[in-house]
């Protein structure tokens, strides 16, 4: 008889410390105390969460990843194989939970006698409830001096209409009562409805990618058998591969001859593609194509953060390790993307921040990769206020084809004023070097155009003079009026900087003038002096403002047309 069972940890909303994992109920504790019960590890003061194996989890105390174990056990004359998944308990590792549960009959409900129920475990029991699987409740800490089982127990029969006598307390830290667990589990949990005789079905509930042997995939067999030499095809990508190497976790991987429906093993076929055995694919035996099982719902990520090398000579090295990582955590999700300063990078979403810091962790620390993350934001649906950067050009769309499955040909009627300065340059930039662009000459077409004078303490400047769109009359007169602001040196005069339509001026800026202080040379002394020196410097100004000759520098003029086609 075979069980499949799943732990699950019933945990407080960790965003109000989310780094600091430390309140946790228990289950990894549970978990060892189970494999040392059913002899699978040996029983040695050290086991402490001896599920929870990557570093990240070491060092943070927590489980971000959901561990396979298979357990034989003796109960009343007979031998019972039970698989056990340990899952994380934080939120932002619950795609490990959904994903567990389609391998499972049933779950074990953790929850800390002290702190009772919790969001977590609200949301973990609703998950299993809905996939229809057994749950026992399991209230654990009960050494603890401020337990209270029975008030967790009255809140179990009040949110999940659980009978409280199914609740079993357990101290995991002692061992106390554990056994009672798995008498439950075998009491309680269906044995998977599976059958042996048809083909092969297996689903990849997880998948690793190792160095040496490629992909490791971990399987949970619905139907059939497999074992080594067998020939199966992986509906998702429809490769065929022959198996290498099947084995149980126990916990860690150990070879058998063959695996069987009902159970959950490894299984390694010579994928060496991190594309292949993707997480909720099925496989079958080659000339025994079966139906697919349903497969996993995508995650949903939740933030998002550009990812780069830190040395740009780093990037395949960078990108293999996302792509084998991502392999492991199929919760994020990747998109290439590339930054002027940074590089080429990615734009990756994760499921939460503290999800986000375990990933780089473990690229970093599985990996050997040095990262740049940049700040995390979230989704926003946005409506571009600012027109882009052909409609702002009065481009009339004429055609588009797709040339293959990367490229798109468009082709629009320009005004060719709006082109001739610097469109190529801004085509460049915004598609990243991507688009090329090409032009032809359509002939003259109808246009409300207007003439614009810029005149300069009211004089026109000649070479200034441009011809714009009405629409566009009033920005552009701006912003030249704002460029040759910078651009003109100030003089000991004032210069009035004005853009008119006809007798209308639309935009004025000011150079304020150099004041030369007149009164320099007079120390202290005789006031009615320095009033005649202020006087007649004021004066002066008035007749150079008349005959002033004001010089106009050549970047200005360019900086003037940009003016035109950038509006
Ligand atoms: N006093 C007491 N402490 C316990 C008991 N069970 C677990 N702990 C402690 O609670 C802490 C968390 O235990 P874990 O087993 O890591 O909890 P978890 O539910 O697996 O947590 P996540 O992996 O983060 O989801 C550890 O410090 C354990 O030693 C218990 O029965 N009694």
């Amino acid at each position: 008889i075979i069980h499949l069972m799943c732990i699950l940890l019933g945990k407080p909303d960790m965003s109000k410390f989310p780094y600091h994992a430390h309140v946790d109920h228990g289950k990894s504790t549970l978990a060892d105390r189970l494999l040392e019960l059913t002899g699978t590890i040996d029983k040695t003061k050290n086991n402490k969460q001896v599920l929870d194996k990557l570093q990240v989890e070491r060092e943070r105390g927590i489980t971000v990843k959901a561990q396979t174990a298979s357990l034989f056990y003796n109960f009343e004359g007979k031998q019972y194989l039970l698989n056990l998944i340990d899952t994380p308990g934080h939120v932002d590792f619950s795609y490990e939970v959904s994903r567990s549960l389609s391998a499972c009959q049933g779950v074990l409900l953790v929850i800390d006698a002290n702190e009772g129920i919790q969001a977590q475990t609200v949301a973990n029991f609703f998950l299993a409830f809905e996939a229809q699987l057994s749950v026992i409740p399991v209230i654990n800490k009960i050494d603890l001096k401020n337990a209270d089982p029975e008030m967790v127990e009255k809140q179990i029969e009040k949110v999940f209409d659980i009978p409280r006598n199914e609740c079993i307390k357990i101290s995991a830290k002692l061992g106390t009562n554990v056994e009672s667990v798995l008498q439950a589990v075998i009491e309680r949990i269906p044995p998977p409805k599976v059958h042996r005789k048809n083909p092969l079905r297996a689903l990849v509930f997880d998948s690793i990618f190792d160095q040496y042997r490629g992909v490791i995939a971990n399987v949970a067999l619905f139907d059939g058998m497999v074992s080594k030499g067998d020939k199966i095809v992986s509906a998702h990508t429809q490769k065929t591969y022959e198996v290498n190497e099947v084995g149980v976790l126990n916990p860690n991987e150990q070879p058998t001859l063959k695996l069987y429906a009902g159970q959950v093993g490894y299984l390694i076929a010579g994928m060496k593609d991190v594309t292949e055995a993707q997480i909720g694919d099925t496989l079958y035996l080659h000339n025994h194509p079966v139906e697919p099982l349903p497969g996993f719902k995508s995650a949903k990520p939740m933030v998002f953060a550009g990812m780069y090398p830190t040395d740009q000579s780093e990037y395949n090295n960078l990108k293999s390790a996302i792509e084998k990582l991502t392999l492991n955590d199929s919760s994020v999700t990747v998109h290439r993307d590339s930054s002027l300063a940074l590089g080429a990078g990615w734009r990756l979403g994760f499921l939460g921040l503290l999800h986000m810091e375990v990933f780089n962790q473990r690229l970093e620390q599985e990996y050997n990769t040095s990262v740049i993350l940049t700040t995390p934001t979230v989704p926003y649906k946005a409506i571009l206020s600012s027109a882009k950067l052909i409609k702002a050009r009065r481009a009339v769309q004429k055609h588009l084809m797709f040339i293959d499955q990367n490229r798109v040909m468009l082709k629009y009627l320009f005004p060719l004023n709006e082109i001739v300065v610097d469109f190529y340059d801004s085509l460049k930039s915004l598609s990243s070097g991507y688009a090329s662009f090409d032009y032809e000459d359509a002939g003259y077409q109808t246009a409300e155009l207007v003439k614009m004078d810029i005149l300069l303490n009211g004089n026109i400047v000649e070479e200034l003079v441009t011809v714009v769109h009405k629409e566009k009359a009033y920005s552009v007169g701006k912003t030249i009026c704002e460029r040759l602001k910078d651009s003109l040196p100030r003089q000991l005069f004032e210069i009035a900087i004005q853009a008119a339509i006809g007798s209308k001026i639309i935009a004025r800026e000011t150079v304020k003038a150099y004041k030369k202080n007149v009164l320099a040379k007079c120390y202290g002394g005789d006031i009615t002096r320095k009033m005649k020196l202020l006087k007649r410097q004021a004066e002066g100004k008035k007749k150079l403002r008349k005959i002033g000759n004001i010089e106009v520098p050549k970047d200005a003029f360019i900086k003037v047309l940009k003016t035109q086609s950038n509006k």
